[in-house]
């Protein structure tokens, strides 16, 4: 038995669900599209390394389980393909789920509607649309949009933009976001499957909710031509201006550039000058209290920067601002963090850029020179990496800037962008 990815799975309930998909393998992307055969018996390939592949050639089938272990489908007539296997999936009767645990009605009723007209993905009405005797709402499984609309909003909304009166039923259908052309080919795929005429997917290319986000970037209202009032006020729920959105700002930068000290200076700023609420993560009290367990290998710090963006995203998620002021050598991680936050709020990266012969000589805490003897291993910058950011929204370098010249250059940024007055 195998136990696919949550991205698989969510892929197999489509799969389940008579949806034909686009891409070669379960969790797959268009970058690997599907030629293969379609029809009701459908085909699908499962990422597998080799001895598992093996196996499961050998056996001619495998069974695949959802989360809690219990088995959901089996892939019959398993033959191999360079990284995994492809077979026939069968649904064991037995253990489909005909409730998807958030939305409550069955799915599979709906392919027996013959008028389904939209497949709206991850976006409420906009206003003037026709009302669809049928919408299917794909509803992220991750919890939120690429846009980081919660699920709950994008049902709220979505209701609240049928015009009164309508009798259009909304049936929820489960689906994973990946990336834009993917998530187009996925929708039109469920699109197909249950006979829906059109297909409406949120999208860089959508001008219309790109005016919409806008407009609610600026604090603009959002006229009725655009979308419903009830939807309106959803949305304005969902993503309110800069200037009460939740921010993390994450100071990055080898040990005794300036991080502690432009962190403290922006909180103070916050506090002193506006009427934002702000929680700073330092470095040294995060290693006392959140991370006294950690050391200093790279596994180590991942975790210990995942934690610190966890409580950041947390603060963000009510409104706050947050200043963590981590060395956080790893761009993945950096990477993981931005995109943690973004599903709550926004996120700004600032490279503290000050050269390691500047931090060297500074050595408030004499630490680089115990590493120089050898005494402290792993020390970033002497004995272990630090990856330079090439995503920073802010570059600082406290070796040419006093530190309020450097504070000065993140307050424009902060004020440029609204999230400061
Ligand atoms: N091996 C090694 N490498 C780097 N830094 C070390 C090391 N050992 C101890 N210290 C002290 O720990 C502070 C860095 O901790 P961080 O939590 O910011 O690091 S990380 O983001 O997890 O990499 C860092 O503090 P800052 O100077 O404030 O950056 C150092 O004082
Ligand atoms: N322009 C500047 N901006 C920030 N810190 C500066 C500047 N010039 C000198 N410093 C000093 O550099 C040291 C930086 O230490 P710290 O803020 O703890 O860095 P980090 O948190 O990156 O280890 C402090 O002693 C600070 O007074």
């Amino acid at each position: 038995m195998l136990s696919p990815t949550d991205l698989e799975l969510a892929d197999l309930a489509l799969v389940l669900l008579g949806v034909r998909l686009p891409f070669r393998r379960l969790g797959g992307t268009l970058a690997d599209p599907d030629e293969g055969a379609g029809g009701a018996e459908h085909q699908v390939g499962l990422a597998l390394p080799d001895p598992q592949a093996t196996a499961a050639v050998r056996a001619g089938q495998v069974l695949l389980a959802d989360r809690q272990g219990i088995p959901v489908a089996a892939l019959d007539d398993v033959r191999g393909e360079p990284g995994g296997i492809r077979g026939r999936v069968r649904a064991l009767a037995a253990a489909i789920r005909t409730e998807h645990p958030a939305s409550g009605p069955a799915v599979p009723a709906v392919p027996a509607v013959p008028a389904v007209q939209a497949v709206l993905a991850g976006r409420p009405f906009l206003a003037d649309e026709p009302a669809p005797d049928v919408a299917l709402v794909l509803v992220p499984t991750g919890g939120a949009t690429p846009d980081g609309m919660p699920s709950r909003t994008l049902r709220e909304a979505v209701r609240a933009g049928l015009p009164t009166g309508s009798a259009t039923r909304l049936a929820e259908v489960p689906f994973a976001f990946r990336d834009p052309a993917s998530d187009r080919a996925l929708a039109d795929a469920v699109g197909r499957a249950f006979g829906a005429a059109r297909t409406e997917v949120l999208g860089a290319g959508d001008a219309r909710w790109r005016e919409v986000l806008g407009r609610l970037d600026r604090a603009d209202p959002l006229p009725t031509t655009l979308v419903a009032a009830d939807v309106a006020t959803h949305l304005e729920r969902w993503r309110p201006p800069p200037s009460r959105r939740g921010l993390v700002v994450m100071f990055t930068g080898l040990s005794g550039s300036g991080k502690s000290t432009l962190a403290a200076a922006l909180a103070d700023h916050v506090r002193d000058r506006t009427e934002r609420t702000t929680s700073v993560l330092d470095g040294d009290e995060v290693r006392r209290l959140l991370s006294a367990d950690l050391g200093f290998d790279k596994a180590a710090r991942e975790t210990n920067v995942r934690r610190i963006g966890f409580v950041a995203s947390l603060v963000a998620e009510h409104g706050g601002v947050a200043v963590c002021a981590p060395i956080a050598p790893y761009a993945a991680t950096r990477q993981e963090v931005r995109q943690r936050v973004e599903q709550v709020g926004d996120f700004l990266l600032v490279h503290v850029a000050t050269p390691l012969e500047v931090c060297e000589e500074r050595d408030v805490k004499g630490l680089y020179a115990r590493a120089r003897a050898g005494l402290v291993p792993q020390f970033t910058g002497i004995s272990d990496p630090y990856e330079e950011p090439d995503d920073a929204d802010v570059v600082v370098d406290t070796s040419r800037l006093t530190e309020q010249q450097a504070l000065d250059v993140v307050l424009a940024h902060l004020r440029a962008g609204g999230w400061l007055s």
